[in-house]
């Protein structure tokens, strides 16, 4: 001050420093005064929460063709913007999307991952990296032979199971989720745990439950007593079960590892506690320059755990489900899938796993079903600081659903959007979906893209493959492929209304059923 004092006067310094401070003002004002992106008015304190019913994939679409590609809506103090074209995609999964990285989780999804001890709702940031960098070396590797076998050995149980009803109506929804949750369930405990399976399913689906649960404290925090003890009461049930479910599967696992049978056989329980032993005292820093190895506590093995459950049950079932209804929707297109596969295998032997790189009309099956359902049509984000898109202020906090449903129908990127026509992929295939086309994210894109793809694709086209090879599909008491209901429920996945019910009869001679 004293070396200011000797070149201005006083009243100088005052003028400047003021001038200074009105600068800063004006550009916070400036700041601040950078619009929400466009979206419908909401009421005092409620804002838009009288609209709840139209946050779905397609309530969501609808609102983006009057506000556009990005929307805010006002849900008591929380922000939400829906992202809901390739062009808006980009700008958050890819040009800023550090800070679109952080996920959204409500007070029961706090509570029931081990307040995110988990991959899938951890914030982005050093212990999500590293959780995120041992679920992909150890779990998601397509070299793991384990999982991969587990998939091959379920689909062929499953195969079985069609050839014994052969000629009957076969719940096709039912069959392909049992399917895939003995797969993940292979991969995780190394067993289809015959015992304790219903138990294990129920906690899942009280889980499931408490995750989409309406708390009205997740949108006004000062009226979390209305919803009351009953729901806290339930979820402290939930976290209980699971704690006593895989506890005792973590010590039997831990007993095998002292006794050290089976050492070859190892599960995904078995990868995740090799973290737990080679826990280090001191060893807490997670600061983005840490190399240290994480410590994984018992708490981050059952929230993973959980993660792969919800992660890779409900979605593969979902894909495989669709497939098949919209094949036996488009009879043409069932029969191109099932030609190729005549060509390639042909009908003297089953098709295996070396036949799949040939199967190019069926990949485009795939993708096209994965265009007009993505299993998870709303990929949920949150800015992990203020932002700015296209000139619009996006506060910290915000939730960020990008519409992965609607930004694979949009007008402007596909041909005559709403129809299935898997031959519009034959052109090299693209788009992909590996997440660098943005008409077409359903595994997302960037830093929280799909970890499982690899192992989700493979158990879709495996699964396909077979259904499609071994048996010719009918649909059931003479019901015309017009009538075939192609409605979907909202929810974190998007399945279908009706579960698919055809008739299956033997395509291949009886004797290939039995390999
Ligand atoms: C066809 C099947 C699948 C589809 C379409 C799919 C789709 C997705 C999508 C859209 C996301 C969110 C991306 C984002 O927010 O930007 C996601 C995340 C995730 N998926 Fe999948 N998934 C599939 C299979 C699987 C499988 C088989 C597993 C595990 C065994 C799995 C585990 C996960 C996990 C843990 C995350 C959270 C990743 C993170 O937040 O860092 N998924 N998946």
């Amino acid at each position: 001050m004293e070396f200011l004092l000797q070149y201005f006067q006083p009243s100088t310094i005052l003028f400047l420093l003021l001038t200074v401070l009105a600068f800063i003002l004006f550009m916070l004002s400036l700041r601040r005064k950078l619009p929400y992106p466009p979206g419908p008015r909401g009421l005092p304190i409620i804002g838009n929460m009288l609209m709840m019913d139209q946050l779905t994939h397609r309530g969501l679409a609808q609102l983006a063709k009057t506000y556009g590609g990005l929307c805010h809506l006002q849900m008591g103090s929380l922000h939400i913007v829906a992202v809901s074209t390739p062009q808006m995609a980009r700008e958050v999964l890819q040009a800023q999307d550090i800070a679109f990285s952080n996920r959204p989780a409500n007070v029961a999804i706090t509570y029931l991952t081990y307040d995110r001890s988990d991959m899938a709702f951890a914030n982005y940031g050093p212990v999500w990296r590293q959780m995120r960098k041992i679920c992909v070396i150890k779990l998601f590797n397509r070299k793991r032979a384990e999982s991969w076998a587990s998939v091959r050995d379920e689909v062929e149980k499953t195969v079985r199971t069609v050839a014994f009803n052969a000629g009957s109506p076969v719940n096709l929804g039912k069959l392909v989720f049992s399917l895939t949750r003995n797969i993940t369930l292979m991969a995780a405990f190394g067993s289809t745990l015959n015992e304790g399976q219903g138990e294990f399913m129920g906690i899942l689906q009280e889980f499931s439950k408490l995750f989409g649960a309406f708390n009205i404290a997740d949108f006004i925090p000062w009226l979390g007593w209305v919803h009351g003890r009953e729901f806290n009461q339930r979820m402290t049930n939930a976290r209980k079960a699971l704690d006593v479910f895989i506890d005792k599967i973590i010590d039997e696992h831990m007993i095998k590892r002292n006794k050290k049978e089976d050492e070859l056989n190892t599960d995904m329980v078995d990868e995740l506690m090799d973290f737990l032993k080679e826990e280090k005292v001191g060893d807490t820093d997670h600061s983005d320059n840490s190399r240290s190895i994480l410590k994984l506590t018992k708490d981050n093995i059952k929230a993973l755990i959980m993660d792969v459950m919800f992660g890779g049950t409900e979605t593969v079932a979902s894909v495989i489900e669709w497939i098949m209804a919209e094949l036996m929707k488009s009879p043409p297109d069932l029969l191109k899938a099932q030609q190729e596969l005549k060509d390639v295998v042909g009908l003297d032997r089953r098709f295996n796993e070396s036949d799949l790189n040939k199967l190019t009309y069926l990949k485009c099956v795939v993708k096209e079903t994965l265009r007009l359902h993505p299993p998870i049509p709303l990929l949920l984000h949150e800015t992990a600081k203020d932002t700015v898109v296209t000139g619009y202020s996006i506060p910290k906090g915000t939730r960020v659903w990008v519409n992965a449903w609607a930004i694979g129908r949009d007008k402007s990127a596909w041909d005559d959007a709403d129809t299935f026509n898997p031959s519009r992929f034959l052109n090299n295939g693209m788009p992909d979906f590996k997440g660098s086309d943005f008409e077409f994210i359903p595994f997302g894109s960037g830093r929280r893209s799909c970890p499982g793809m690899q192992l989700g694709l493979y158990a879709v086209e495996m699964s396909v493959a077979q259904l499609l090879h071994c048996f010719n599909w009918e649909l059931p008491n003479g019901m015309k492929h017009s009538e075939l209901d192609m409605n979907d429920v909202f929810g974190l996945t998007a399945p279908r209304a009706v579960q698919l019910v055809a008739v299956p009869t033997y395509r291949l001679n009886c004797s290939l059923y039995d390999s």
